[in-house]
């Protein structure tokens, strides 16, 4: 994942992969097509969860790509606080372990971005290899954050602002001014989205049945009465075996699927309620 912040109009991309998305006529954008993802948003149509992800309109081809039709969730908003939340305990498909123990495929780019973080991060083996298995890089990335502890990480924030700061002097006058209001909107999404979507996926049959793997939370708001949050991400979404029961509140152990999204969505809103927004680093708010 990429913190990477593409703008097209008023469009960002906070987060993920690079060319996976193109802004579209009519409110929509385009994701670059997965089956994975589609069936997910299909069956979300249908679901209680339907108010919490962006309204899915099929499929296209486009220069010969295909993508997912979605709706642009910043359509309408001037100055929209952008937020991008990656839930649950692990970001890896239990898939990834198995490949890793059975067929491991040594990933020269993952080493790389491991060694840019940490260069004491590989084993001497890895160094010696300049690679790493995805599933190895993964949970690292996941050990590394907030993933495996609090059950969600917050991939990128992004604040863009209007007001004029020609006048605002010192560095504490800018931080006072960012973190107040970030303050002021966590109440709303605390007391009321969290809780919302909590009862909609304890009501929801695609949750009970689905594994949710590096999903994200969007946080949206536009510093006015408006204000939501998004589901988006399916594309390692898939059902559970018909065999498992998912709590979705659980850890993770090899071999439960357990995602931990509850623990996330939990440690989340306390951590809001709280208002100790400091878990997000100053240098990390992109203006
Ligand atoms: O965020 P960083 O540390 O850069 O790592 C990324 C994210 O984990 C991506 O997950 P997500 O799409 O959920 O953000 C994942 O894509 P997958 O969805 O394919 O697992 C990438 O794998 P590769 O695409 O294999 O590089 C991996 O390189
Ligand atoms: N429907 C949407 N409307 C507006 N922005 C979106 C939408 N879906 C995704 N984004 C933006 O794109 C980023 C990456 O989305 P995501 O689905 O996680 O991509 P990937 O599968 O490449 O990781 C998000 O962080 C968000 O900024």
């Amino acid at each position: 994942m990429q913190w990477s912040v593409r703008r097209q109009s008023s469009w960002v991309q906070l987060a993920g992969h690079q060319g996976n998305f193109q802004l579209s006529e009519g409110g929509e954008v385009l994701k670059r097509f997965s089956e994975v993802e589609a069936v997910c948003l299909q069956a979300l149509m249908a679901d209680p969860l339907r108010p919490f992800v962006p309204q899915y309109h099929g499929s296209v081809t486009k220069g010969g790509e295909s993508y997912i039709r979605l709706k642009d969730l910043l359509s309408g908003l001037k100055n929209p606080v952008i937020m991008d939340c990656k839930m649950g305990v692990r970001t890896y498909q239990e898939e990834e372990l198995t490949k890793a123990h059975t067929k491991p495929t040594l990933r020269t780019d993952m080493y790389q971005k491991m060694v840019k973080v940490d260069p004491t991060a590989p084993t001497v083996e890895e160094h010696k290899q300049r690679g790493v298995t995805k599933w190895r890089y993964l949970q690292w990335r996941d050990n590394t954050s907030s993933t495996a502890t609090l059950g969600f990480r917050i991939e990128c924030i992004m604040v863009r602002d209007t007001r004029d700061f020609k006048k605002m002097l010192t560095p504490a006058q800018v931080t006072e001014a960012l973190l107040s209001f970030t303050k002021s909107q966590l109440h709303i999404l605390v007391s009321h989205l969290l809780q919302a979507l909590d009862e909609a996926l304890k009501e929801s049959p695609f949750f009970k049945a689905h594994e949710v793997i590096g999903s994200s939370l969007l946080f949206v708001h536009d510093r006015t009465s408006q204000a939501s949050i998004w589901m988006i991400d399916f594309g390692k979404t898939t059902p559970s075996p018909s065999s498992v029961q998912l709590r979705h509140d659980v850890p993770w152990a090899e071999g439960n699927r357990e995602d931990g999204y509850l623990i996330g969505l939990l440690s989340g809103g306390s951590v809001c309620g709280q208002g100790t927004i400091n878990l997000v680093p100053i240098e990390n708010l992109i203006l």
